[in-house]
């Protein structure tokens, strides 16, 4: 996972200080590009342990619609409690607009099986895209995200607003568009994602995986942070672990977490870090 490692040394040697919303400060970019072939294992960074399980099943609950923490919380994962309601809503965040866009007519839009499906029967297509980015349901950024979420509004505006699949050869590649990037804590969770999802989609398609391109536009390591960047800048990176997944699944919204199982992953010790609010 050289490629983390060079986006985290160029945020550390080349990010100019910037304030940010949460009040921490940050070193800060804009623009970067990595890019991921898939056939050569898979991408997880190796100089941190880093907790696959959260990565999954926030995954699958982004597929299966929901926006509400219930589903990640019954599967102990707690990474989007802090934006949440005391009742668990987060308002019509990822899942939400993947599954559930809402029509101008009142009807809702499933953008992801209507990408599967133009992808199966379309694949040179320049339109394969979903969006997250739905301006009717930002945040109002005077009150905090619990308050936007209690109000039906977008907890936190999407980070990750919007990927393009690309069809080649018997490949299916995947580029997504990440607004603000918080390099230690979630870049490694958006990287692994994506490349699982990327994966996931090529086989329901019968399609091999092909890369995934992840593009940047703030790329920032929040100056708390910085000891922990350091460590890991410190550290030689191993080769990367092989996902197999489930051959028999067809459908995207049949996976489920035992479908999953990654090998071979060696991994430096876990880092902690704090998350900005
Ligand atoms: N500042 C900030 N950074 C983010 O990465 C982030 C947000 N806010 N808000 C929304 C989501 C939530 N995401 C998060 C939130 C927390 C962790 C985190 O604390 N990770 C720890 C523990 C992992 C675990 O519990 O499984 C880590 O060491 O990776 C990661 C991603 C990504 N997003
Ligand atoms: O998937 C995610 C979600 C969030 N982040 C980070 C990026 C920023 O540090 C914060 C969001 O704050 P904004 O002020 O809305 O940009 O969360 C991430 O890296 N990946």
């Amino acid at each position: 996972m050289k490629e983390y490692l060079q986006l985290m040394q160029h945020v550390r040697e080349h990010g100019i200080k910037k304030e940010d919303r949460t009040g921490t400060g940050t070193l800060s970019v804009f623009g970067y590009q990595m890019r991921f072939d898939l056939q050569q294992g898979f991408p997880l960074v190796t100089t941190k342990k880093c907790h696959l399980k959260s990565i999954i099943h926030e995954l699958l609950w982004f597929l299966k619609g929901e926006t509400n923490t219930a589903y990640l919380k019954q599967h102990g994962v707690s990474i989007w409690d802090e934006w949440a309601t005391d009742e668990g809503e987060l308002g019509p965040v990822y899942g939400a607009q993947w599954r559930s866009w809402p029509a101008p007519d009142g009807a809702t839009i499933d953008q992801i099986s209507q990408v599967v499906e133009q992808i199966k029967t379309n694949p040179d297509s320049r339109r394969l895209i979903v969006s997250a980015w739905n301006p009717a349901v930002l945040p109002d950024s005077s009150i905090s995200p619990k308050a936007n979420a209690a109000k039906g509004l977008q907890a936190l505006p999407p980070c990750h607003t919007m990927f393009q699949f690309y069809v080649l050869e018997g490949k299916l590649s995947c580029q997504l568009y990440q607004r603000s990037g918080d390099v230690f804590l979630g870049v490694p969770f958006n990287i692994a994602s994506y490349a699982l999802l990327t994966m996931m989609v090529a086989q329901v398609c019968d399609l091999e995986p092909g890369e995934f391109i992840h593009t940047l536009g703030d790329a920032h390591l929040y100056v708390n942070h910085l000891e922990q960047a350091d460590t890991q800048l410190s550290r030689v990176p191993f080769a990367r672990p092989t996902m197999h997944i489930n051959p028999q699944v067809k459908d995207l919204s049949a996976f489920c977490f035992d479908d999953f199982s990654l090998q071979d992953y060696q991994a430096h010790p876990h880092i902690k870090a704090p998350v900005a609010i």
